[in-house]
């Protein structure tokens, strides 16, 4: 297995050729890709009649290395006769695992020549909203990508027949999409502040923000943070797939309050006693076991929303 190096042709050929020998004829054109986010493989648990096809198989395609991420495609169908086609990402790759961003979006564009023209994808992600509780699901409409604007962007290269050379994103969140993520949220019922809107920034990681960079992302407009996603829904507008992005809100970025020590200490000098916040710190750790109790409900969106997809043909 060897993976795509940036300006490196992508050996889609090979690729699609091992899927179409080990998939059955009515798995092998899903219409709607689901990418499953950080603890959020259980997604792929609505589909039926599963084939898994593993990564390893997949040349170009690289290995999860981050826990709570699989390396596995799988296709199955959802909903009721003779089923939607669907195919699940099980685990994506990260930059800061020492992907390629060409690797990143490898799966993307193969999923795009196997015929997806819907893509469902999900992250966990931190508030920077205070207004957004963890367990939130924020449909996406919007990113803010420093990294992208500062030249760590997916699309860099030399121009391709039969591609934009300058993509345009201020529809890169389909909004017809969209409509129907809250239209599948009122047909299961759920309560209105189960599901919200914002906007993703995307920061490369592998460390989470500091106070500063926290309060500076909000101020800047962001709603949520993580570390994925925003490369995979460049590669998908590249390849002219309709985008759908939810994050689950898995924690809160911790933002106190600019506190000073020196106060703190003169205050204590003085004698007087002075209340300081907590100090708290956040770990993959919280960000799974959240991801996993709350993946029940993303589930049950993502299959409203794929049968909703497939009414409105
Ligand atoms: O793959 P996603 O974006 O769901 O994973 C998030 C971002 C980092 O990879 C990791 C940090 O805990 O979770
Ligand atoms: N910051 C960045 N990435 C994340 C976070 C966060 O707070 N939570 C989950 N992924």
């Amino acid at each position: 297995m060897s993976t795509v190096a940036q300006g490196q042709t992508a050996p889609f050929a090979g690729t699609l050729d091992v899927l179409s020998r080990i998939l059955p004829a009515n798995l092998l054109k899903p219409r709607v890709a689901i990418v499953c986010g950080s603890g959020l493989s259980t997604l792929a648990s609505s589909l039926r009649d599963v084939v898994e096809v593993p990564y390893s198989s997949l040349e170009g395609f690289g290995k999860s290395t981050v826990e709570g991420h699989r390396s596995a495609l799988a296709f199955g169908l959802i909903g009721e006769g003779k089923g939607i086609p669907v195919v699940a990402m099980l685990g994506r790759f990260h930059p800061y695992e020492g992907h390629s961003l060409s690797t990143v979006v490898y799966p993307i564009r193969v999923l795009a020549r196997l015929g997806v023209r819907d893509i469902i994808i999900t992250n966990a992600a931190g508030a920077l909203n205070p207004n957004l509780d963890v367990g939130t699901i924020v449909s996406i409409q919007d990113h803010l990508a420093l990294p992208n604007l500062t030249g760590f962007n997916p699309l860099l290269g030399p121009a391709r027949p039969n591609y934009p050379r300058f993509l345009p994103l201020s529809t890169a969140y389909s909004r017809p999409l969209r409509r129907l993520v809250f239209l599948a949220a009122h047909a299961l019922g759920l309560p209105r502040d189960a599901l919200a809107e914002g906007t993703y920034a995307w920061v490369s990681g592998p460390t989470y923000e500091t106070p500063a960079e926290g309060r500076y992302m909000r101020a800047a407009g962001a709603d949520v943070i993580g570390m994925s996603t925003v490369p995979e829904v460049l590669a998908a507008r590249e390849e002219g797939v309709n985008v759908c992005v939810l994050s689950l809100v898995t924690n809160k970025v911790v933002i106190p309050e600019y506190e000073s020590v020196r106060e703190a200490v003169e205050a204590e000098l003085a004698g007087r006693t002075v209340e300081q916040a907590p100090e708290a710190e956040l770990s993959h750790e919280e960000v799974l076991s959240v991801g996993q109790q709350k993946a029940g409900v993303m589930k049950a969106l993502v299959a409203k929303l794929i049968e909703l997809i497939a009414a409105e043909q």
